[in-house]
């Protein structure tokens, strides 16, 4: 059988090249281009990557996806920053370019994203909920994906259960005091060296709180999740957001 050709954009970054190493590995891989910034996208086409892995920074990721997906490469992406907005925009160049696939993975690690399953599961039964998200700090973006997609997750959890708005008695604060407010569900940012990559999800009812906590201590936990969004997006067209969409978690 022929192996799936990949491309890595991003390729000297932390995760990067933790990917093309990954990549390298994999017996049903071929690695055909690793690009960093100011190499030719181009490449992608003459290389005749099926699939490009991005993981790259929120101001490159939009020029790098409109070129796979105008030339119908299939895309597994890391990289963070997406609004509605820019969903949109995918959603668009998506739409001239039926066959492709897109996949956009807040986290690749599967303790991640058990992490927001078990949030969501939680989130109804708990009247106070907050994200603590802890990365090195290196990171350029704040609050983190995951974080964002983890409270967006709880928000809509809640108000499918019918929740109100948290109880909160706060009249001053100091800016940032409370975190960042998505969706009504408050979110802190701790950048820490010595710190990659971790999560707390604190619920709190009367009487009791539960917290669900995950910890990524090397970019070798991404990888597993990488590999199976590459080999799953070339059949499943369109945008795809998360990739608990490609895991049976029942
Ligand atoms: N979804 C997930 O599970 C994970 C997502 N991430 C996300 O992945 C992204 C990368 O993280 P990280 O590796 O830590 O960051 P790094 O800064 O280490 O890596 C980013 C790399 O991309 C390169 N780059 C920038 N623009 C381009 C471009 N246009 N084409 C090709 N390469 C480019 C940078 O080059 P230069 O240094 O020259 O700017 C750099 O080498 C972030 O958004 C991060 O949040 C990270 C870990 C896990
Ligand atoms: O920048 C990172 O390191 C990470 N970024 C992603 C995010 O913003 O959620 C995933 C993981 O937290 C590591």
């Amino acid at each position: 059988m022929s192996k799936l050709r990949v491309a890595v954009l991003g390729a000297q970054g932390r995760i990067g090249s933790e990917a093309v190493r990954a990549v390298e590995a994999a017996e049903d891989m071929e690695l055909v281009a690793a690009l960093g910034r100011g190499d030719k996208l181009e490449t992608l086409a003459e290389t005749g990557a099926q699939v490009a892995v991005e993981l790259t920074t929120p101001a490159s990721v939009m020029d790098n996806l409109d070129f796979c997906v105008r030339h119908g490469i299939h895309a597994v992406v890391g990289t963070t920053g997406w609004t509605e907005g820019r969903l949109a925009q995918l959603n668009t160049w998506l739409a001239a370019s039926p066959e492709t696939g897109v996949l956009i993975a807040p986290n690749f690690s599967i303790g991640a994203v058990l992490t927001m399953k078990f949030a969501q599961i939680a989130a109804p039964y708990f009247e106070s909920v907050e994200v603590v998200e802890l990365h090195h700090p290196n990171k350029v973006d704040a609050p983190s994906g995951t974080a964002t997609r983890t409270a967006q997750l709880i928000a809509a959890a809640r108000a499918e259960a019918g929740l109100g708005p948290q109880p909160d008695a706060t009249t001053t604060a100091l800016d940032g005091a409370r975190g960042a407010n998505v969706d009504g569900v408050p979110v802190h940012a701790v950048r820490l060296r010595g710190l990659l990559a971790h999560q707390e999800v604190l619920l709190g009812g009367e009487g009791e709180t539960l917290t669900v906590r995950h910890d990524s201590l090397h970019h070798s936990s991404f990888m597993p999740g990488i590999l199976l969004g590459a080999r799953r997006v070339v059949t499943t067209p369109g945008l795809t957001f998360g990739l608990e969409h490609f895991l049976d978690l029942g």
